[in-house]
């Protein structure tokens, strides 16, 4: 493959990632039956931090659970082999992707007799997620004929290998349309997420975050209300339509892997001045600084990997 991943954590071994591989008849492989995390390390003065691994630990074992998978590790195991990916690569900064899956005892739909469930960690150098270009001068939007799907469909609380059609048909869509990314709405039409991040905007000077409501609980968009508000800006938590992201100042995306990405146009029509943000380039700026280790107040969220 041409990612490169070097040594992965494999059901408690650390193995070259030409060996982790995995049957055919892997259950996951078939139906969607995984579920996954996904954390970054940053680059900081005393070495290679992990941005609130306890929370990202903690979802990976809230979304086993949903799915029943038995994970056959502790958390504080999985924090551990996770600082260990970073350490045994080398790596000063990288983008890390527990997973774990139903393996290849039995192919029927009911997934548990796979358990207990497989678990990997791998870790990879991720740069901007949409590209420096869509950080620079704003991601264009538009919005997917995909809906996000209802709580009753999918659990979209839960980081679910199947959810992420879902998310990949959005995305597909957008890219072939000559977007950066997807906004998918819910059944109702309101705004829901972007296919892999949360959704922020301004408006007259009050920062809102969309609601959880059908969408994944972002540890990003958690991060960012804090720092908005100890930024001093007053941020409300709503339910939003499409339209009123149209008559917004600025839009903007958050998640692990879009960090905070400006959005300069949606379905064809410019956000605000059709550029990057000030506000969202001011708050960019400071989540920026929070993962680097360069604010104090935030030493909590970080695990130097030592
Ligand atoms: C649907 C969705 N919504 C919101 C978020 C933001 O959540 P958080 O990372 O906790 O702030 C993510 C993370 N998407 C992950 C996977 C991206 C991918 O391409 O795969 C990520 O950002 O790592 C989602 O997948």
């Amino acid at each position: 493959s041409k990612m490169k991943a070097g040594l992965i954590w494999f059901n408690g071994q650390m193995v070259p990632q030409e060996e982790a591989k995995v049957s055919v008849l892997t259950h996951a492989l078939h139906y969607g039956t995984s579920v996954f995390e996904g954390i970054r390390a940053y680059e900081t003065s005393r070495g290679p931090a992990i941005f609130r691994l306890q929370e990202h630990t903690e979802r990976f074992f809230h979304s086993a659970k949903v799915m029943m998978f038995e994970l056959p590790f502790s958390p504080e195991q999985i924090n551990q082999a996770i600082q260990e990916v970073v350490r045994a690569n080398g790596y000063k900064s990288c983008y890390i992707r527990p997973l774990a899956w139903m393996g290849a005892h039995t192919l029927g739909v009911n997934p548990l007799p796979n358990n207990p469930a497989e678990v990997m960690i791998a870790a990879w150098e991720w740069g901007t997620y949409l590209g420096e270009e869509a950080v620079r001068k704003g991601a264009r939007l538009i919005t997917s004929s995909w809906a996000r799907f209802p709580a009753n469909v999918m659990p979209g609380k839960a980081k679910v290998g199947g959810n992420y059609v879902n998310s990949a048909l959005a995305r597909v869509e957008a890219q072939q349309a000559g977007a950066d990314e997807a906004l998918l709405l819910d059944k109702e039409g309101f705004v829901a997420e972007g296919s892999g991040e949360n959704i922020f905007f301004f408006r007259n000077g009050v920062l809102y975050a969309v609601e959880h409501s059908v969408n994944l609980m972002g540890i990003t968009r958690d991060s960012i209300i804090t720092i908005a508000r100890d930024l001093g800006y007053e941020v409300r938590e709503v339910r939003a339509t499409r339209d009123q992201l149209y008559m917004a100042d600025e839009v903007f995306m958050v998640g692990t892997a879009a960090e905070v990405t400006p959005v300069s146009y949606l379905d064809h029509r410019a956000i605000g001045t059709g550029r990057a943000g000030e506000h969202t380039m001011k708050i960019r700026a400071a989540y920026m600084d929070v993962v680097h280790g360069k604010n104090p107040k935030y030493q909590a969220w970080l695990t130097y990997v030592q």
